[in-house]
C-alpha cells in the first residue's frame, strides 16, 4: 500500500515473508470482532478514553482561539506509545511469537512495548542508542524493572537510527520467533498503515468528545508534534477528509532549520527511502542521511511517516518547526499556565499551537495533542531551568 509516491516496502528479500506475514495477521486482526473486543478491553487498563478539555489560562494568555487538550500523557506509561504496542503485541500473539523487540529514542516506547509484554507474558527485549540510554535513564530503569531486557547500542551517533538499524538486524536473523514492535508510523509496508490504525482511537476520541462538548461541530484546527509521525497520524487521519479541519505538525527545529542541528525532516528534508521505506528524509546532495538533534529524545530522527509526507505533498497537512529554546517555552507555559508538564515532544506541539492560537478569533477552537508527560524530562530541564 502507498501514500501517494510515498511508502512501500524498500527492504531486502529476506524480510519480505515475515512483512507479508504480519500484513495477513494485521488485516485478519482488524476484520476480527474478538481482537477489537481484546483490545478495548484494555481500554481500562490503558485509561482511555483519555481526557479532552479546555485550556482556560493558556487559551487567556494567547487571546485568541479556544484552546483544548487531548490528554495523551495520562495513559499507562505517560504517553500515546501504549495504544501501539498493545496492539501490536496483541497480533504478535495471534501470529504465535513469542518473543518481542523493539527499538526507542526517548524509552516511551520501549516501556510501552515492555509494559504490553510484562502483561502478556512475552519475552522482550529493547534497543537504545547508548547516548539516550545516557539522557533517558529513568525509562530504562522502568523498562529493566517491568523485566525487558535493554540493548545499549554503541555504533554510529549511539541514538535512535542506529538503535533502529540494531533491531532490524536482529530481526532478519529471528523471524521466526520474533515479532518486531515499531514504535511510530515508519518502515514498510504495513508499518506505517498498522501504526496509524492504531493510534488513530487519539483522533476518533477527540472527534467524538469535542463534538459531545461543543454541539455536534469540528474543531477549527488539530496540533500534534512530529518524531516519526504516529501521534500526529493518528489524531489527523480521522479528520483527514473534513477539511474545514486544520491539520499543523510541528517538528523539531533543534538550534535552528538554518543549522545542521535540528530534526525538522519534512520542513527542510527530501524525498528519500530510509528505513524500508520512501518518505522524506534529512539527507545530502550525495543522499547520505543527515545525524540530526533535537532536545528531546522522541523528536531526534532524520526519518518521518510517509503518510505525513504525502500530506505535505498534496497540501492536506501543514509542517512548521519549534526550536529546542520554543519547545521549553512550551513546556513553560503549560507547566505554569495549566499545571501540566508536558513531555518535551509534546512542547513542541504547545508553542506551534499557541502561535497559531493568536492568529485565530476566540470562536474559533484548537485542539493540541499532548502526546506525553514530562517526568523524563525534568533533569535535562532543569539544566536549562535558569533560562526559563
Ligand atoms: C512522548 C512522545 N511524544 C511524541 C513522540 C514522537 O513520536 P511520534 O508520535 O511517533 O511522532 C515520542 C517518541 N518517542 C519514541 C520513543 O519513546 O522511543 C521515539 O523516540 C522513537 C520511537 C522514534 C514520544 O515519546
Amino acid at each position: 500500500a502507498t501514500f501517494g509516491d510515498f511508502g512501500g516496502q524498500y527492504v531486502p528479500e529476506a524480510l519480505h515473508a515475515c512483512l507479508r506475514e504480519l500484513e495477513q495477521g494485521f488485516e485478519s486482526a482488524v476484520a476480527d470482532p474478538i481482537f477489537w473486543k481484546e483490545f478495548k478491553d484494555l481500554y481500562s487498563y490503558i485509561g482511555r478514553p483519555s481526557s479532552l478539555h479546555k485550556a482556560e489560562r493558556l487559551t487567556e494568555h494567547c487571546g485568541g482561539a479556544q484552546i483544548w487538550l487531548k490528554r495523551e500523557d495520562l495513559n499507562h506509561t505517560g504517553s500515546h506509545k501504549i495504544n501501539n504496542a498493545l496492539a501490536q503485541v496483541l497480533i504478535a500473539k495471534r501470529l504465535g511469537k513469542k518473543k518481542i523487540i523493539a527499538e526507542t529514542g526517548a524509552g516511551q516506547h520501549g516501556v510501552a512495548t515492555a509494559t504490553a509484554c510484562a502483561k502478556f507474558g512475552l519475552q522482550c527485549t529493547v534497543f537504545m542508542g547508548a547516548e539516550d540510554v545516557r539522557r533517558q535513564a529513568l525509562n530504562v530503569f522502568r523498562m529493566r524493572i517491568l523485566g525487558a531486557e535493554v540493548v545499549a547500542v554503541t555504533n554510529g551517533t549511539k541514538t535512535l537510527r542506529d538503535a533502529t538499524s540494531e533491531a532490524f538486524r536482529f530481526w532478519v536473523s529471528n523471524l521466526q520467533t520474533t515479532h518486531y514492535v515499531v514504535g511510530s508510523a515508519i518502515g514498510p509496508h504495513p508499518y506505517p498503515t498498522l501504526v496509524r490504525t492504531f493510534q488513530s482511537v487519539i483522533g476518533n476520541e477527540t472527534k467524538e468528545q469535542f463534538a459531545k462538548l461543543n454541539d455536534g461541530r469540528l474543531p477549527d484546527a488539530v496540533v500534534a508534534c512530529v518524531g516519526g509521525g504516529s501521534n500526529s497520524s493518528g489524531m489527523f487521519s480521522p479528520f483527514e477528509k473534513d477539511l474545514s479541519v486544520k491539520l499543523l505538525g510541528v517538528e523539531a527545529g533543534g538550534d535552528g532549520v538554518d543549522t545542521a542541528h535540528h530534526s525538522a525532516t519534512l520542513t527542510v528534508g527530501r524525498p528519500g527511502v530510509f528505513h524500508g521505506v520512501k518518505t522524506y528524509v534529512l539527507q545530502d546532495n550525495d543522499g547520505q542521511v543527515h545525524d540530526t538533534h533535537s532536545v528531546s529524545a522522541g523528536l531526534d530522527y532524520p526519518g518521518v511517516g510517509p503518510e505525513l509526507a504525502a500530506w505535505k505533498a498534496s497540501g492536506r497537512a501543514e509542517f512548521v518547526a519549534a526550536t529546542d529554546a520554543q519547545a521549553l517555552e512550551g513546556f513553560k507555559l503549560l507547566s505554569q499556565l495549566e499545571g501540566i508538564i508536558p513531555a518535551l515532544e509534546s512542547s513542541h506541539a504547545v508553542y506551534g499551537a499557541v502561535q497559531l492560537a493568536k492568529t485565530m478569533k476566540p470562536d474559533q477552537h484548537i485542539v493540541i495533542n499532548i502526546s506525553g508527560r514530562g517526568d523524563k524530562d525534568v533533569q535535562s530541564v532543569a539544566e536549562v531551568l535558569p533560562k526559563l
